[in-house]
């Protein structure tokens, strides 16, 4: 069986240490940081964490809302999608993660689109 490409990336760690970078780099965007004014990022730290986790195949851990659910009534147009998945990239980036994972990983994120625009 050949790796997921969770394990490939370095698992739990490297994930923990991607959310954390890319929620930095969220708050740090003023084009896309008023849609979290009102979110305890801390308190939803664990559910990007176990989303992503299962979004590369590791352990299906998520127990938060779903996608349409979770964004419903946010208005997020497709630049604040894309801003937020190139943070996501630039964070991989910055923990050593390959540029082939990097993109796989985007290309998975990038699936779950419909769900979070324009709800
Ligand atoms: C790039 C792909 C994205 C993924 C994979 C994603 C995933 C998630 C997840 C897993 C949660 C937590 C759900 C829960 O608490 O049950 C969440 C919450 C949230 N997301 Fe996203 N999201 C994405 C893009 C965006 C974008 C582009 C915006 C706005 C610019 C956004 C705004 C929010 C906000 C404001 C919350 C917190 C909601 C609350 O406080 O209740 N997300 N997202």
């Amino acid at each position: 069986m050949s790796a997921t490409l969770y394990d490939k990336i370095g698992g739990k760690a490297t994930v923990e240490k991607v959310v954390e970078d890319l929620h930095k780099r969220i708050l740090a965007d003023g084009s896309v940081s008023p849609f979290f004014a009102k979110t305890d990022l801390a308190k939803q730290r664990g559910h990007f964490i176990a989303f992503l986790t299962q979004l590369l195949e590791g352990p299906k851990e998520y127990a938060g809302r779903p996608m349409d659910k979770t964004h419903a009534g946010m208005s997020v147009q497709p630049q604040h999608f894309e801003a937020v998945t190139k943070h996501l990239s630039d964070a991989m980036a910055t923990n050593g993660v390959a540029a082939d994972d990097i993109n796989a990983a985007i290309a998975r994120v990038s699936n779950v689109k419909g769900a979070i625009v324009n709800k």
